[in-house]
């Protein structure tokens, strides 16, 4: 029996609970002529009073956990169930064929998932296929006796094992019963893994094994900050975490009272600490945390939420929200970086071999303008109240630069001819998150306002390895040289135009990467708003004049990621003031 199971530490802190398994079961089923039909029918009826009565509790409990929104969609499935074309035909085809009630309801699913998904002309129809699929499901779940799990039905404390957690399963998870999750895949930066750090949920990805070393109903301690798993624990271990929960806690409470201090340095240099968020709702979070500005407010999470293309005035009020909510305070804003992991039901992508290498991002907007112009108009009607700055994702060429922001001013002369108040001297950047961008860092300096370094895909793109792949996630290497020196180059490139550098990217909050980026002159620190405060205290105990020594020594004469992360632990060390 496995007891410790090691993983990589997605978010921070500490958790005790039974496991739940978010597993999907078997549901295959043998294809039987019947003698009876009636009492195959009869099945079928049983099978789906029972997915009522499930559907009933469950959307019940979610109304109470999650909102009257997200319950719906269970109301929309007991509408299937209680519609006679569904189940009749199922009840006909039992019938007529003389098939079992697994085989008839199949059947008649996949005859109705294929009529609504070439329903392409009318998107709310389109989306009911997803329903078809998830009410067959849990019918056919009840005619095979086994189980569908129902994350909406915990309701006590749990720990979530499961081999993968898509950015809407996370977004689902109820803080109130989930302690923490685990899954056999994904990396530090995939986004189920980002959003773990701004719900503050400790969370354990690519362990690989999880959902085959546990059971349901096992004891669990997941230890988030060293990416620790413990099955069953004995007592000494439940003491053991206890106490290293405890020291975390002292530790945040030291933080905590950095909150309203401004971020200076031991010589009394100033930094901006910013947070990331992905919606209005990540406000309290970063008020909770004192963040001086929002570095990247990831727009998708909008676009993902929503069961169609979000109106102008929908992004418009979200918007709005946001930057009244910061009274006046930085707001980055980046437009919709759609494609990679993150997909949209309503916006089929075409199938890739690559993903992360494929359609997203800027290039979705500059050839879906459709999309881009509605954004852009929404971003620019809010950016009266408050002070925002627009940022564009995946930018590759200076090309795309200029079309985008081509694009840009138009959409504000036409507001300008409509009499529409917008803010024309808003600041305009890029995120450098592939390589191609880094390189020419001197040349895009010229014509952007600001740069926000975007480590997560910078690093994936320049070490070749996929961002959400465990198996190669050793190559996540923040300090390696390579990387150290694309940012330097960057940053450099900058300050010669007299431009701001940021990064948004997860390494602006690494304790490690802090004194390199320091050293390097980064003007602005973006990260999930958890880690603002362990930041800002860190910043407090550095002086920048020790760091250019430490900077020579980790470009040009370490020659690994593991080199620089022992360089700038023994530095930190010995160097805190
Ligand atoms: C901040 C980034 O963007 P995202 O994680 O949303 O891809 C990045 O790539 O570093
Ligand atoms: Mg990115």
């Amino acid at each position: 029996m496995v007891k410790t199971v090691k993983g990589i530490a997605a978010s921070d802190g500490f958790a005790n609970a039974p496991a739940y398994l978010l597993v999907q079961p078997d549901l295959s089923y043998q294809k039987k002529a019947v003698t009876d039909p009636e009492s195959e029918v009869q099945r079928l009826t049983t099978a789906i009073e029972k997915s009522d009565t499930e559907l009933t509790t469950i959307r019940d409990i979610a109304k109470q956990s999650l909102g009257e929104e997200e319950a719906q969609v269970f109301d929309a499935h007991k509408l299937i169930l209680a519609d006679p074309e569904f189940t009749g035909a199922v009840e006909q085809q039992i019938k007529n064929d003389k098939i079992n009630a697994e085989q008839a309801l199949d059947n008649v699913s996949q005859q109705f998932i294929a009529m609504f998904e070439a329903m392409t002309d009318n998107k709310y129809m389109q989306e009911r296929a997803a329903d078809v699929r998830d009410v067959s499901k849990r019918v056919m779940s009840h005619l095979l006796g086994v189980e569908l799990p129902n994350p909406a039905l915990i309701d006590h404390e749990v720990i979530i094992v499961a081999h993968d957690l898509t950015p809407s399963d996370t977004a689902q998870l109820n803080k109130k019963y989930v302690k923490a999750f685990i899954t056999d895949i994904g990396g530090r930066t995939a986004h189920s893994a980002i959003m773990a750090r701004s719900l503050e949920i400790p969370a354990i990805v690519g362990s690989d094994t999880i959902t085959t070393d546990v059971k349901a109903g096992d004891q669990l301690i997941v230890d988030g900050v060293h990416g620790d798993a413990v099955i069953n624990p004995t007592e000494t271990e439940v003491n053991h975490y206890q106490q290293l929960a405890q020291q975390y806690a002292q530790e945040k409470a030291e933080w905590a009272k950095l909150k309203d201090a401004a971020t200076v340095t031991a010589d009394g240099k100033h930094f901006e600490i910013a947070a990331n968020i992905g919606t209005p709702k990540d406000l309290v979070g970063v008020k909770a945390n004192g963040a001086e500005a929002i570095g990247l407010y990831r727009t998708e999470f909008l676009y993902m939420d929503s069961a169609e293309l979000p109106s102008e005035e929908d992004q418009f009020a979200a918007y709005k929200e946001v930057l009244e909510g910061m009274n006046g305070k930085p707001v980055v804003v980046r437009t919709m970086d759609i494609g990679g992991d993150k997909h949209l039901p309503y916006l089929p992508l075409p199938e890739e071999m690559n993903p992360f290498l494929g359609y997203r991002a800027i290039r979705i907007s500059l050839d879906r303008q459709d999309i881009f112009r509605t954004q852009l108009r929404a971003l620019l009607r809010a950016s009266a109240f408050g002070k925002l700055r627009i940022m564009f994702p995946m930018i590759a060429t200076v090309q795309e630069f200029r079309q985008a922001k081509g694009i840009l001013q138009e959409e504000m002369d036409k507001l300008t001819a409509e009499n529409i108040q917008f803010d024309a001297n808003l600041e305009v950047g890029i995120m450098i998150e592939i390589p191609a961008a880094a390189v020419l860092a001197d040349q895009f300096a010229k014509e952007v306002d600001f740069f926000s370094i975007g480590t997560n895909d910078l690093i994936q793109y320049t070490m070749a390895a996929d961002r959400g792949n465990e198996h190669v996630s050793y190559l996540y290497q923040p300090y390696n040289p390579s990387i150290l020196r694309l940012i330097k180059h960057v940053i450099d490139s900058a300050h010669q135009e007299g431009k701001w550098v940021g990064m948004c990217g997860e390494a602006a909050g690494d304790s490690v990467m802090v004194p390199l980026l320091l050293g390097m002159g980064l003007d602005e620190y973006s990260m999930s708003a958890t880690s603002i405060l362990r930041v800002r205290s860190l910043m407090k105990h550095l002086d920048t004049n020790d760091l250019p020594d430490l900077v020579h020594q980790a470009l040009n004469v370490s020659l690994s990621n593991a080199d620089n992360a022992k360089l700038v632990n023994d530095f930190v060390a010995k160097n805190r003031k």
